[in-house]
């Protein structure tokens, strides 16, 4: 066993891990990043990147399909080898992280592969393939460890060949038939990938909607969609039993039983703190995130960054908390977090984006809401796009203060629509200013101007 002294030890290696690790290294500190799996974590391999490429390729298929009713006679026979293709060999490497790993070290970190844990006061223990190694940190810890699949207790599951996102991403093939565990935005976006390949795909939410932390309406019309494109959508089920017969996955699902060639588990993420050793930090080890302050602090020279803090699980929030945590490790005067103003997309077609409070969250909050809504299919872009132009945009205002704390966008590119809004949320622009807005003609984001008007 050695032991060390270094600056600073980032245990887990996702996308504001890998960013920190490397901002603090660059600045002169000595660092150590720690990953027991891939430098980049979920994201590059797993999630984010792989997923996107997939549905790029789905939406291609679909566009193709609509050019039959506006364009022409196209034949298009789906073909899953050139996604297979790009997703092992341009988005993952074949899940090897050595670019990664490189370019970890050309930023002046170490990098050791192992699993990390807290083992006591400003101590860190590796165990790697060559033994465990202690490192003596004399700033601190950033713990960066994400989330795993959640495998929910159901009789029979984890006796089958279930995929979880990390199986689905490197399918070299599409199954017949899928059913998809779980109505949140994994679940949504591989339901729709796969159907738009060919599979027959059922999707049972436990939940009494799709995508529950958006708006109904959101819900509603990708549910509305969903279906029209040949998908069975089962909400308010819970599966009580899975076999698998070596061909077909059987589900309970209430009064039916539903069979499958695949079943994908896509019902949330889990995370064990007390594998991080959090707790000879001081740290509770008992729940499903780490708690922080503003700056990211945990405990005393202890820093949380990313899904484990429980403020939004998305690639762009890691790396906001990495600068701000990178900031204070350093002394700098950089911002505080706030969330006022926290985007997401999910990457269906329709792209369900928000940012902000939703209707139902400002209320809550007590704010005197007042709501505008718009339907893109009655906005001149709208009516032009024709087929695939579902969508919609809800403002959600603070009536006494006159800004909007939270806004939808769904349709197509409905995550760049959000930039606008974003703005709009984030700097709490008057909303008579956005009323004042030149917006371009005829373009999804003029319909910002409708749902104005609404309000
Ligand atoms: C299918 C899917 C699609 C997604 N799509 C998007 C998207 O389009 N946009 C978006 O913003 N977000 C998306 N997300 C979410 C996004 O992947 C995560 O929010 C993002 O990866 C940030 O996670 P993180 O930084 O907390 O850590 P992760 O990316 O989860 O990485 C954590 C790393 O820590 C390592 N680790 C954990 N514990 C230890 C330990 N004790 N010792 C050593 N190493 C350890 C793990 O091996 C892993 O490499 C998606 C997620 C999924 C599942
Ligand atoms: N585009 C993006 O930004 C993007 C894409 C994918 C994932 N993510 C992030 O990754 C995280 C994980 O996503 P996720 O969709 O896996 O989790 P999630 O927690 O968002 O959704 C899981 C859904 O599964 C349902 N569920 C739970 N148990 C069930 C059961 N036994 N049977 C049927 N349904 C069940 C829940 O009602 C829930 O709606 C999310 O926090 C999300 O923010 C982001």
């Amino acid at each position: 066993m050695t032991v060390e002294d270094v600056d600073v030890v980032v245990i887990g290696l996702g996308p504001g891990g890998e960013a920190i690790a490397a901002r603090l290294a660059r600045a002169g500190l000595s660092v150590v990043g720690v990953d027991a799996r891939l430098v980049g974590g979920e994201c590059p391999y797993y999630a984010c990147i792989p997923t996107k490429m997939m549905i790029r390729a789905a939406d291609a298929l679909a566009e193709a399909r609509r050019a039959n009713e506006l364009a022409g006679s196209v034949q298009i026979k789906p073909d899953w080898a050139p996604v297979a293709a790009r997703v092992r060999h341009d988005a993952t490497d074949n899940w090897n992280d050595q670019v990664a790993v490189d370019r970890l070290l050309a930023s002046g970190a170490r990098f050791e592969r192992g699993w990390g844990k807290i083992t006591g006061a400003d101590e860190v223990t590796v165990s790697t393939s060559d033994g465990d190694k202690v490192f003596r940190v004399r700033k601190g810890v950033v713990l960066n460890p994400g989330t795993d699949p959640a495998i929910p207790p159901i009789d029979g599951l984890t006796d089958t060949p279930l995929w979880t996102n990390r199986e689905a991403v490197a399918t070299e093939t599409v199954p017949s038939s899928l059913i998809v565990l779980g109505g949140g935005p994994v679940g949504c976006e591989f339901a729709q990938v796969f159907s738009r390949f060919g599979a027959s795909v059922t999707l049972v939410q436990s939940g009494p909607r799709l995508l529950p932390n958006d708006e109904p309406e959101s819900s509603d019309l990708l549910r509305e969609v969903f279906e029209r494109e040949g998908i069975r959508v089962v909400t308010g089920s819970r599966a009580t039993k899975v076999e698998y017969d070596g061909t077909n996955f059987h589900l309970q699902v209430g009064d039916e039983t539903l069979t499958a060639e695949q079943l994908l588990v896509a019902t949330g993420r889990t995370t064990d703190l007390s594998a991080l050793g959090v707790k000879a930090a001081g740290i509770p080890d008992d729940g499903r995130v780490i708690n922080v302050d503003e700056r990211m602090r945990a405990a005393d020279k202890v820093w949380a960054i990313g899904d484990i803090v429980g403020k939004g699980a998305f690639t762009h929030m890691s790396m906001y908390h990495a600068d701000i945590a990178a900031a204070d490790i350093l002394g700098e005067d950089g911002p505080q977090a706030q969330y006022h103003a926290v985007p997401h997309a999910t990457f269906t077609d329709p792209e369900v984006a928000s940012v902000g409070l939703t209707q139902a969250e400002a209320e809550k909050q007590g704010i005197n809401v007042r709501v505008g809504l718009t339907k893109l299919p009655d906005s001149s872009r709208g009516y032009i796009h024709k087929l695939g132009n579902d969508g919609l945009i809800k403002l959600v205002e603070d009536a006494d203060r006159g800004v909007l704390v939270g806004a939808s966008a769904v349709g197509p590119g409905a995550g760049e629509i959000l930039g606008a809004l974003l703005v709009a949320v984030h700097a709490q622009v008057p909303t008579s200013t956005l009323k004042g807005m030149i917006l371009a003609y005829p373009t999804f984001h003029r319909a910002i101007g409708s749902a104005l008007a609404e309000l």
